[in-house]
């Protein structure tokens, strides 16, 4: 299937979904992220939910991160530029809901990419190759391209892999990882 068709799709997917779906799967997502071989790293990207788009709830795994005493950092998205920032969370970092339902930080410390070690990305429908789909306006390629080759990008999805996206392009960004609740995606591209 085409990215247009899948946003769709997927859109309807998780509108679907109640609020307590929600909250279970997204759970059984971030139990499910501890069996994966990534918590020797120090610094971790990880998004905050947009509700309203019934996208999976982050907290589990925030709390995962905040207990074992990483680095976490999140991003604050400019959609003049479609460029994303990277601010670290700590206990005096304050919070705003945009007017895209995204809670973003309002101050903070600044964070590079570079410095980024692994990244939990936000999609709507990812394949069996490691593409993804998001809401199509290319933040998290652009984010992706300016890390590490070695930063590791793991995708989280309420749903399993489709086939293929058919319309790949240069920009897009392959996923290492993608983790659903009922299993681990290991991408072998390389
Ligand atoms: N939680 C979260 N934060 C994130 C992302 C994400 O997918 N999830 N992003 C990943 O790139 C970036 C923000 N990307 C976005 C791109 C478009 C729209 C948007 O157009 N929203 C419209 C319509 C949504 C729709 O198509 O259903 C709206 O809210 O009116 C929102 C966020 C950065 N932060
Ligand atoms: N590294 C990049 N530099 C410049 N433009 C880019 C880059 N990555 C993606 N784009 C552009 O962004 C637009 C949206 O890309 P795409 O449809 O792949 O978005 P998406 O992956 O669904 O969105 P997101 O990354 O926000 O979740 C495309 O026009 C694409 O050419």
């Amino acid at each position: 299937m085409i990215k247009t068709q899948l946003r769709k799709l997927y859109k309807d997917k998780r509108a679907r979904l109640s609020d307590d779906e929600v909250d279970s799967l997204s759970m059984a997502i971030a139990n499910r992220c501890l069996n994966l071989d990534i918590w020797d790293f120090n610094c971790y990207h990880i998004h905050l939910s947009i509700e309203r788009h019934k996208e999976i709830n982050t907290t589990y795994l925030l709390n995962i991160l905040q207990g074992k005493d990483k680095t976490v950092v999140i991003p604050k998205t400019d959609f003049s530029t479609l460029n994303l920032q990277h601010y670290l969370l700590d206990d005096n970092t304050r919070l705003a809901v945009n007017s895209y339902g995204i809670p973003e930080p309002v101050n903070g410390i600044l964070i590079n990419e570079q410095q980024i070690d692994v990244v939990f990305v936000p999609l709507l429908a990812f394949d069996e190759k490691g593409n993804r789909v998001g809401y199509g306006k290319g933040f998290y390629d652009r984010f992706l391209s300016g890390c590490r080759p070695d930063c590791l990008k793991i995708g989280l999805s309420f749903f399993n892999a489709e086939a293929e996206i058919e319309d790949i392009n240069s920009n897009d960004v392959l996923l290492n990882f993608c983790v659903t609740p009922e299993k681990i995606y290991k991408f072998n591209y390389i």
